[in-house]
């Protein structure tokens, strides 16, 4: 998936955008290595979600430019775009009464003809699609009906039949147990490998640092550090960015930052209390 015109991967230059008279995103400028994984980090409300929007061409900045390569993304056409970045959300509101396999089909729009249905290479992608999200078994239900975490996969798994070059996931995260967010980020560090350039809004300081090449922090629209996550996630950096205490230290196994909290700046976190246990009900006798 690497080669001319996106080999310097993601670029945004000096973008500003603004909701009525506030001022959401300040002139921010922040980059992603082509093949890298970045992680967007930032408190709630930080823009995260916003800059995302804007980099994908969902809302429009009012200055400045987000780059993939040598292309400016605003000025390509809706389908070029949609055949070169896919984002990832935490709903699908545009599939009513579809089956997963058909949401994840989706994915396959901008590259089809206009009066073509899906060639045997659109089924074979969405299939793997369907493969690598693990959703093999759920390809025939509705999408209304899955759980939370099933929807997330749902969701990667169109966005990955859109073969995009940069692919942006909005807390990719959210509502996966433990073993399918090591999964999902697995699946994109390997599709990272591949060539793909990811750009994900995370929560979890330890997994971002765990699975990014490259993070990215944001408070209150600005980038307030970018790098390495060794070099960027320090005990001053959480405590000024999140107002948290939190120890950083080296993963055991993996050698990547670990990071353990604290509490909140101020208020450490409560030691729990041993509770007594009710004393067991003599034989014989029930609570009804
Ligand atoms: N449709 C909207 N109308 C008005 N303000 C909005 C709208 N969408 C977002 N905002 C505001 O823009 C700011 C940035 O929001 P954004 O969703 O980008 O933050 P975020 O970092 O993704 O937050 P979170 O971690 O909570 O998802 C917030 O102050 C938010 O209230």
């Amino acid at each position: 998936m690497t080669g001319a015109g996106h080999a310097d991967g993601l670029r945004v230059d000096r973008v500003r955008f603004t909701r009525g008279n506030r001022l959401i995103i300040d002139d921010l400028d922040c980059t992603v290595p082509a093949g890298a994984v970045g992680a967007l980090l930032g408190p709630n409300g930080a823009g995260k979600s916003t800059l995302l929007h804007l980099i994908a061409g969902i809302e429009r900045a009012d200055a400045g430019a987000a780059r993939f390569g040598d292309r400016d993304l605003a000025s390509l056409r809706r389908r070029d775009r949609a055949r070169a970045i896919a984002l990832a959300e935490q709903e699908v509101t545009d599939a009513p009464g579809l089956t997963v396999a058909e949401v994840v089909a989706l994915g396959r729009t901008p590259h089809l003809g206009a009066f073509s249905g899906p060639s045997e290479r659109d089924r074979a992608i969405v299939a793997r699609g369907l493969e690598d999200a693990g959703l093999l078994d759920l390809a025939d239900r509705d999408y209304g009906s899955l759980s939370g975490g099933e929807r997330q996969r749902v969701n990667l798994a169109r966005a990955l039949a859109q073969e995009p070059q940069l692919l942006l996931l909005d807390e990719p995260t959210n509502h996966l147990d433990i073993r399918a967010q090591l999964t999902m980020l697995g699946l994109v560090r390997e599709l990272a490998r591949g060539g793909l350039t990811v750009l994900a809004a995370l929560h979890d300081l330890s997994l971002a640092a765990a699975y990014a090449d490259h993070v990215v922090v944001l408070a209150e629209g600005r980038v307030v550090a970018a790098g390495d996550p060794h070099a960027v996630l320090e005990p001053e950096l959480i405590r000024d960015v999140w107002g948290v205490e939190a120890s950083v230290i080296e993963h055991p196994a993996t050698g990547r930052p670990l990071i353990a909290y604290a509490g909140i700046a101020g208020a450490p976190l409560p030691v729990p209390q041993p509770v007594p246990l009710p004393a067991p009900l003599p034989t014989g006798e029930s609570l009804a």
